[in-house]
C-alpha cells in the first residue's frame, strides 16, 4: 500500500453491493479499506457471514458512527437501502467525508418525485442540492473533484447508455420508448422474502412493479434533459433465475430512415473513448453472460423497415457496471484518476 492511498469506508458492507465493493477496492491501487461497516452485525469478522473472503479480509465489522467513520477515512460509500441512505448521508457529509450513495435516495432531482415512487419522506435539501448524478458516460465533467455523487440505479444504467445518444440525435420519436427489462436476482440484495425464495424463482419469468418501478421517474430525468423537452417511457422489469446481469431491450418508433450500420457508427462516436461501453457490430446482440463480473455495458440494435421502428438491446451486471462497478468509476473520476483504475475485470465466461 502507497502512502498516497486513499482511505474508504464502506457502509452496508455486509450486502452484495457493499461486498462487491470489498471485491473491486482490494486490489484498486490507490484505495485503502480502512472501515467496513454493519449495523447489525458489529464485531463480527466480515468473513464470518462471507466465507470466501477467508484469508483474504480478516477485518472485523465496525458500528454507524460518522465521526468513528471520518477519524479513519476521507470516503464512505453507502451501499444502505433506500430511506437509510437519506438519513445517513447529511450526517456523513457534515463530518466533511467525500460519499459515494448507491441507493436510489439522490437521484431525483424533484422531492415529490422521490415521495410519489420511492413511497420515503423527502430527503434533506442541501444534501439533495450537492449531489451529482454519477452517469460518467454523460456526466463524467459535473463528477470531477465533487465530494457527493448518487450512483444511478442498475435498470437506469443500462436503459440510459443504451437509449441516450439515439434520442439526443434526435432519431426516435421521444413519445414511443418502450423498456421491457429483465433482472437477475441479486438485483434485490442479500435479503430474503418470498419473492426471491428459489421455489418461487427457478423455472419461472415473472413481471413486476408494472409501470410503477422507481427507476421510472430516473431514466425520464435524464432522457428529458437531453431532449430538452418532457419524455415519458413504459418501463417493465421483470425478474430472471439467473444471478446477476440486466437486460433492457428497448423498442422506439424512427423519424428517419437509418440502417444498423449508421446507428454502429453514432454510437461508437457518441462513447468513443469510453472504456466500458461497448458497441456490437451490425446484425449481432449482446448477452448477459458477456458482461458477467465486470463494468462493461454492451449494446446492439437491429433497425426494422417493416415497422419503422429500432430496438435497442443494452446489457450490464447490476452489481458491478450497475452499483458497485460504476461507484468506482466514480470515485476514479471524482478522484481525477484514470476512470478505469482497478475496474478493467475480464468478463467471467462461462
Ligand atoms: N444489488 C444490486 O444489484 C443493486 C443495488 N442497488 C442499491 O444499493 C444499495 C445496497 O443494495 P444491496 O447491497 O443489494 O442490498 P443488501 O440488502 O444486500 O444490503 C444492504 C445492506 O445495508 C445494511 N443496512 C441495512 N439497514 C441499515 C442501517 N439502518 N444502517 C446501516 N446499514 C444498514 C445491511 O447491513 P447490516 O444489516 O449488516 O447493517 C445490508 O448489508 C440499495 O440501496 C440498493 O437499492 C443499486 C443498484 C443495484
Ligand atoms: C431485482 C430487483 O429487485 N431489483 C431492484 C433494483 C433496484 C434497486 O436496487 O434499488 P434502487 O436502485 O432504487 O436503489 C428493484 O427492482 O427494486
Amino acid at each position: 500500500m502507497t502512502e498516497a492511498s486513499l482511505k474508504v469506508a464502506i457502509i452496508g458492507s455486509t450486502g452484495y453491493g457493499g461486498v462487491e465493493l470489498i471485491r473491486i477496492l482490494l486490489q484498486h491501487p490507490q484505495v485503502e479499506i480502512a472501515s467496513v461497516i454493519s449495523a447489525s452485525s458489529v464485531g463480527e469478522p466480515i468473513a464470518a457471514g462471507y466465507p470466501h473472503l477467508n484469508e483474504i479480509m480478516c477485518d472485523t465489522l465496525d458500528g454507524v458512527d460518522p465521526k468513528e467513520i471520518a477519524s479513519k477515512a476521507e470516503l464512505v460509500f453507502t451501499a444502505t437501502p433506500t430511506g437509510v441512505s437519506a438519513k445517513l448521508v447529511p450526517q456523513l457529509l457534515a463530518e466533511g467525508l467525500k460519499v459515494i450513495d448507491l441507493s436510489g435516495d439522490f437521484r431525483l432531482k424533484d422531492s415529490s418525485d422521490y415521495v410519489k415512487w420511492y413511497k420515503h419522506d423527502p430527503v434533506d435539501e442541501d444534501a439533495l442540492e450537492q449531489a451529482v448524478y454519477g452517469l460518467c458516460e454523460w456526466y463524467g465533467e459535473q463528477v470531477q473533484g465533487q465530494s457527493f455523487i448518487s450512483n444511478p440505479g442498475c435498470y437506469a444504467t443500462a436503459a440510459l447508455l443504451g437509449m441516450a445518444p439515439i434520442l439526443k440525435a434526435g432519431l426516435i420519436d421521444p413519445d414511443s420508448v418502450i423498456i421491457d427489462a429483465k433482472s437477475g436476482v441479486s438485483g434485490a440484495g442479500r435479503g430474503v422474502n418470498l419473492g426471491v425464495h428459489f421455489s418461487e424463482l427457478n423455472e419461472n419469468f415473472k413481471a413486476y412493479k408494472v409501470n410503477a418501478h422507481q427507476h421510472t421517474p430516473e431514466i425520464e430525468q435524464v432522457l428529458s434533459e437531453l431532449h430538452g423537452k418532457p419524455v415519458t417511457v413504459t418501463f417493465t422489469p421483470h425478474l430472471v433465475p439467473m444471478t446477476r446481469g440486466i437486460m433492457c431491450t428497448m423498442y422506439a418508433k424512427l423519424k428517419a430512415q437509418v440502417s444498423n450500420e449508421d446507428l454502429v457508427k453514432l454510437y461508437q462516436e457518441q462513447y468513443a473513448g469510453r472504456r466500458f461501453v461497448r458497441i456490437r457490430p451490425a446484425g449481432t446482440y449482446p448477452a448477459t453472460k458477456e458482461v458477467y463480473a465486470s463494468n462493461y455495458c454492451d449494446i446492439g440494435f437491429s433497425v426494422d423497415e417493416r415497422t419503422n421502428r429500432v430496438t435497442i438491446l443494452s446489457v450490464i451486471d447490476n452489481v458491478m457496471k450497475g452499483a458497485a462497478g460504476q461507484a468506482v468509476q466514480n470515485l476514479n473520476v471524482m478522484m481525477g484518476w484514470e476512470e478505469s483504475t482497478g475496474l478493467l475485470f475480464t468478463p467471467v465466461y462461462p
